[in-house]
């Protein structure tokens, strides 16, 4: 499976394992690499392409193979991959299997039913959801549903996106979703203002002890005295986060005549003042407070922050509201301070544990106000919580780049159409390079150069240096790499890839020029790729849209991008393009593209041949036996 070999290949160098008779597109046929076409092209590659799936066989059995037939999402060209028109295009289209395992609003439901087959399965059990996900394409979860790194191992790579129908992600692993190169989204915007309305009515509710006079009445009693409550005009309110909720929290507050103060170590601090709320360090916020209401993410750093230690610090009698999550509270040490009466009361909708232990004393305890996270249960939030996920996981499905991306780079629409064609020679030029390294050779060290007129700060080559990483380790490893996880996979192999920017007289226009590609400290299969400096280097650019080869080693070419290549090195003689041209016609290979490009005339020159079909093994070896040609190879786009 291709994202686990990957992990269990951490450490070792990139070791190409390739000759002249076995080239890589004949181990891409075997039945093993047609189901890694389907997990590593297709809808799940996350790319600035849109990937249309044709089934060759049945994919209700489960025994199917996709490939892609590329479009970009542009419409700009019907870029390369031209190896892939073989498939037949009279196949239906697979719909993606979405599973929601959370209940999720109508009208996103409905979004994802006109684009795939929604699966809506409540309360699976672990284990089950591990046994449902690897039919699955797409999960869709709330924060009851823990993605933890069995699911995605289980997924065996077939899922693609995971939407957290929410804000806080703290319930999917995370790293484990970037190893298995599976893109997380979340919607971090509807629910906003039902999560700030939460936090009110639990302050409100809290000094007001409403529940407890609630229950005590409904238990027959009529408490007047022991229910008063105190005030909040003119108290401080410390919020604590003062990010999308924690803003809105604020501005109620203010409303309800409160002094508001915040801690926000990233926040800007005009934002906070535009609303009229001071950023103070934490230490004063806590110190300070009649009331402090939490509103930051869980994370490694904010985990327990609120603790003995933190508790110590605070006035007595403060009162505490918290609608994040209950992983930012130590709640034994929250227990203490309440009993002790240092902290008066404490408002909690969200709990360490969720349900937590139905013994548990914080819920029982009398100055403790709790709900069963209904911070976000509003139908308004609801509805658009689901609308919102909806959109982010089927445009993910489709191939777009998501704006809430929580673990990929979020490239902007127009950054991604400008880029388009660049990202298919980056990917090409990453192919090329690694299939010239000699066999055995350890890649460690890649350069690229992109050649631009544009300001280098002008640049997002984030996107352009996951296709050449994709194309560098695809086809000598079984590993799967896509945006989200190719800084990952280049890591777990040892391989470094440093980017340089030049920038040239040429249009603007362009967003690159030229893209180079080094590998250094290997060996070549195909002497003529090294350049002056020992290293492989080719060089491409876009030319009417479509991706060119224009340097090999220190020799110029120009050779469009598709199908298949071959590349011969040999003395500068008429007719070479003859005989080659010959052998080839006689086989039935069909020539679509032919460059010579020389240094000095009659001395060495090099000829790129564009073939559609890949030679057999006879004929390669009749080419090789030209006499006037030094050496070749065949190169599999
Ligand atoms: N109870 C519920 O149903 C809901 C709970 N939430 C929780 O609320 C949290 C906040 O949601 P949003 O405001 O939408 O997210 P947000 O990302 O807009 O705001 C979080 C803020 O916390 C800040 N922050 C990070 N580390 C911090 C630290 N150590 N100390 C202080 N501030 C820190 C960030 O800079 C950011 O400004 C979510 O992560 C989620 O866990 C959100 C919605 C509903
Ligand atoms: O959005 C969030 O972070 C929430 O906590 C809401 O959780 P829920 O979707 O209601 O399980």
């Amino acid at each position: 499976m291709a994202n686990s070999s990957a992990a269990a290949s951490s450490g070792t160098l990139l070791r190409p394992n390739l000759s002249d008779t076995t080239p890589i597109n004949s181990r891409r046929s075997s039945p093993q690499q047609l189901s890694f076409l389907h997990s590593s092209s297709s809808y799940n590659n996350l790319l600035p392409l849109k990937f249309q799936l044709k089934p060759i066989s049945n994919h209700a059995s489960g025994s199917h193979a996709v490939v892609n037939v590329l479009k970009t999402a542009v419409d700009t060209a019907d870029i390369s991959f031209s190896r892939n028109r073989n498939v037949d295009s009279a196949v239906s289209i697979p719909k993606p299997t979405i599973l929601v395992s959370e209940k999720l609003g109508e009208a996103g439901l409905e979004l994802l039913r006109s684009f795939g087959n929604v699966d809506c399965s409540y309360d699976l059990s672990p284990e089950d959801l591990c046994k449902k996900i690897s039919l699955c394409d797409a999960l869709i979860v709330r924060s009851g549903t823990k993605v933890t790194r069995q699911v995605f191992e289980a997924a065996k790579g077939r899922l693609k996106v995971v939407g957290r129908a929410g804000v806080g992600i703290d319930n999917v692993d995370l790293q484990a979703a970037t190893e298995f190169g599976c893109l997380v989204v979340n919607a971090p915007t509807a629910n906003t203002i039902a999560a700030a309305e939460h936090g009110i009515a639990l302050l409100c509710s809290m000094a007001r002890n409403v529940s407890q006079a609630d229950a005590s009445m409904k238990a027959g009693q009529w408490q007047r005295s022991k229910y008063v409550g105190v005030s909040l005009v003119g108290k401080t309110l410390a919020v604590m986060g003062f990010g999308k909720v924690g803003s809105e929290v604020a501005r109620r507050a203010k409303g309800l005549g409160m002094h508001v103060i915040a801690h926000d170590p990233y926040a800007p601090a005009d934002r906070a003042r535009a609303i009229g709320v001071e950023l103070v360090s934490f230490d004063q916020a806590i110190s300070t407070a009649d009331f402090i209401s939490l509103h930051m993410p869980l994370t490694p750093t904010t985990s327990k922050i609120f603790n003995d230690d933190t508790f110590a610090k605070m006035k007595k009698g403060v009162r505490v509201i918290n609608v994040a999550r209950g992983g930012v509270i130590d709640e034994d040490a929250l227990l203490r301070a309440l009993d002790a009466g240092k902290v008066a009361q404490a408002a909690l909708d969200v709990f360490c544990v969720e349900p937590p232990p139905k013994d548990s004393k914080l819920v029982q305890h009398e100055n403790v106000t709790v709900t069963p996270h209904l911070g976000a249960s509003t139908k308004e939030a609801q509805e658009g919580v689901a609308v919102e996920i909806a959109e982010a996981v089927v445009g993910a499905l489709k191939g777009e780049l998501s704006a809430t991306a929580v673990n990929a780079p979020m490239v902007p629409a127009e950054v991604l159409s400008e880029l388009a064609p660049y990202v298919v020679l980056a990917e090409k030029l990453g192919r090329l390079a690694v299939q010239l390294v000699a066999g055995g050779s350890g890649i460690q060290s890649v350069k690229v150069v992109y050649r631009s007129a544009r300001d280098p700060d002008n640049l997002d080559t984030r996107l352009l240096r996951a296709m050449i990483t994709k194309g560098l380790i695809e086809p000598i490893s079984s590993s799967f790499v896509n945006l989200v996880n190719a800084d990952f996979t280049a890591k777990q192999k040892g391989l470094r890839i440093s980017e340089e920017r030049v920038v040239v007289d040429s249009s603007p226009e362009n967003p690159v020029d030229s893209i180079l590609v080094q590998i250094s400290n290997v060996q070549s299969r195909f002497a003529s790729a090294l350049s002056e400096n020992g290293n492989i280097s080719i060089e491409g650019k876009v030319k009417y849209g479509v991706p060119h080869l224009t340097q090999v080693g220190s020799l110029g070419t120009d050779v469009s991008l598709e199908g298949n290549l071959i590349l011969c090195c040999q003395v500068d003689q008429p007719g070479m393009i003859g005989r080659v041209g010959n052998i080839l016609g006689e086989s039935n290979v069909n020539v679509n593209f032919m460059s010579v490009g020389r240094t000095v005339k009659k001395s060495k020159a090099i000829m790129a041949i564009g073939v559609d079909e890949e030679p057999d093994k006879d004929t390669l070896k009749r080419i090789g036996e030209v006499p006037a040609i030094e050496e070749f190879v065949f190169l599999d786009l």
